[in-house]
């Protein structure tokens, strides 16, 4: 039998229009839209009706970077599959991708195959992966063309963390030339690893430990270096290339140069880049390992950059790179040694939050929240439009938002599985109402109705964003 939910009154916000329109989902899809009081729309009959009088309707966000489970630095990141897509979904995101890893020595479908057992009968809303490469060879390369055709359509490679993830640039430019073959999107880290060892030996070798040193050894220039150098190594492979977690000025500023010749070249910041610096790094008492993450948190200034790189379309997505670890027990391994800090930041459940802020204070607008939340990271990774709007066809994944309601984040409020919030006491306007996910109300007016294991794996196609 069918069933059918109607939400009436709402201002629907999608990365193309705002319409004051009523929203008729039947069996998980959007079924059609009409406007308030049309004829359509009164001739409506649904088995549920959602008010969402002076509330936007925007589509459940897509969060194109998230780590559950990740194994890191001798732990592991404190959001399982079920606690972190459950604080997900009361954050108003309905999809995320997560990171499958190829451990050193190992296949591709050994590493994918323990994401899918982690992620199966655990999720609270939908899911995909994308694959972290930590050992280009001949059979890696081959499976690569096996995953596209899994809809695991991208490939996470990292100039950084030598001896863990790291890969050479004969290793990348193989891999890239794999990708430009079958389709495959390269999703960059893209920090001189090599270079930045040398910096954290010799730091700690003048007993600089503290976080803040976590920040400096990690230069903005080791940055923009392996963005120019990936860059050119795409070109060279004639690959499109995503660089994840854009955090400097300089950055951003190479992404700009090559979208200027044209080139297939993307970028992604992320919150923490946005709303947070190394001020936060340098918070005493060893709280600054709150903030450490990598790339890391830069000076104030570069936020600037990345605001203005959002809306002129250098930069093309906001996720999360939400990593959880602990301060008891997790952030504390690396006192008396800033690299023994596991990398990672919560936020999962703050990013549509933090950037209807950024509309609240005039940084975007309202569409393009929606378009660097949720329609962007959709077309780039092959899920669009099942996710990432609300038209005839795309599966029912709406949120009911209130842009006039305050609140304060707060590691006392949160639903993420980690002690802290990178956000304590920030107050932010608007707040996630009502969440459907395929229909499915899983947050009810501020209640949690969903359940593990509602959320499915999502199959998706390449990029759509060429
Ligand atoms: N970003 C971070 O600090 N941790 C997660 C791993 C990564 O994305 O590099
Ligand atoms: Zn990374
Ligand atoms: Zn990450």
């Amino acid at each position: 039998m069918s069933h059918r939910t109607l939400i009436r009154g709402g201002l629907v916000v999608t990365a193309a229009d705002e319409l004051h329109a009523d929203v008729l989902v039947e069996d998980g899809k959007v079924a059609a839209l009409a406007a308030h009081g049309s004829a359509a729309a009164e001739a409506w009959t649904a088995d549920r009706v959602l008010d969402a009088t002076g509330k936007y309707v925007i589509p459940g966000g897509v969060d194109a970077h998230t780590h559950m489970e990740l194994p890191f630095g001798g732990t592991s990141a404190s959001d399982t599959f079920e606690t972190g897509t459950r604080a997900a979904a009361w954050g108003g995101t309905t999809t995320i991708v997560d990171f499958a890893v190829q451990s050193v020595g190992r296949g591709l479908r050994e590493g994918l195959d323990a994401w899918y057992a982690k992620a199966d009968g655990n999720c609270a809303v939908d899911y995909a992966f994308h694959m972290i490469l930590s050992d280009v060879n001949e059979a890696t390369l081959k499976e690569m063309d096996l995953l596209v055709g899994e809809g695991i359509t991208s490939f996470k490679l990292f100039m950084a963390y030598p001896g863990v993830f790291y890969s050479d640039d004969g290793q990348i430019l193989r891999a890239m030339q794999r990708a430009s073959g079958n389709g495959g999107l390269i999703m960059m880290h893209a920090e001189n690893g090599i270079a930045i060892d040398v910096l954290v030996e010799q730091a700690l070798a003048r007993g600089e430990t503290d976080p803040r040193h976590h920040g400096e050894v990690r230069k903005v220039l080791l940055e923009a270096e392996a963005t120019h150098r990936a860059i050119q190594l795409a070109r060279v492979a004639g690959s499109p290339l995503y660089v994840v977690h854009v955090s400097a000025e300089e950055a951003v500023a190479e992404l700009a140069a090559a979208r200027d010749k044209g080139l297939p070249v993307f970028g992604e910041t992320c919150p923490q880049y946005l709303f947070l610096s190394t001020d936060n790094l340098a918070e005493p008492d060893f709280q600054g390992a709150k903030y450490v993450c990598s790339t890391p948190l830069r000076p104030k200034e570069h936020q600037a950059a990345l605001w203005r790189g959002l809306r002129t379309n250098d930069l093309q997505v906001v996720s999360t790179d939400h990593c959880p670890f602990c301060f008891r027990g997790q952030k504390e391994l690396g006192r008396g040694d800033f690299s023994k800090i596991p990398n990672g930041l919560p936020g999962v459940e703050n990013r549509m939050d933090l950037l209807h802020q950024a509309v609240v204070d005039g940084h975007i607008s309202r569409r393009r929240w929606i378009e660097i939340a949720c329609a962007t990271p959709a077309r780039m990774f092959g899920l669009y439009p099942q996710k990432g709007t609300i038209a005839p066809g795309s599966d029912a994944d709406i949120v009911l938002y209130d842009p006039h309601a305050e609140q304060v984040l707060s590691a006392e409020t949160h639903h993420m599985n980690v002690d802290y919030s990178a956000y304590e006491g920030r107050r932010v306007t608007g707040r996630v109402e009502s969440v459907l996910s395929r229909g499915e109300l899983v947050i009810d007016r501020r209640q949690y109705t969903g359940r593990a294991g509602h959320g499915a794996f999502i199959h998706r196609s390449t990029c759509q964003y060429l």
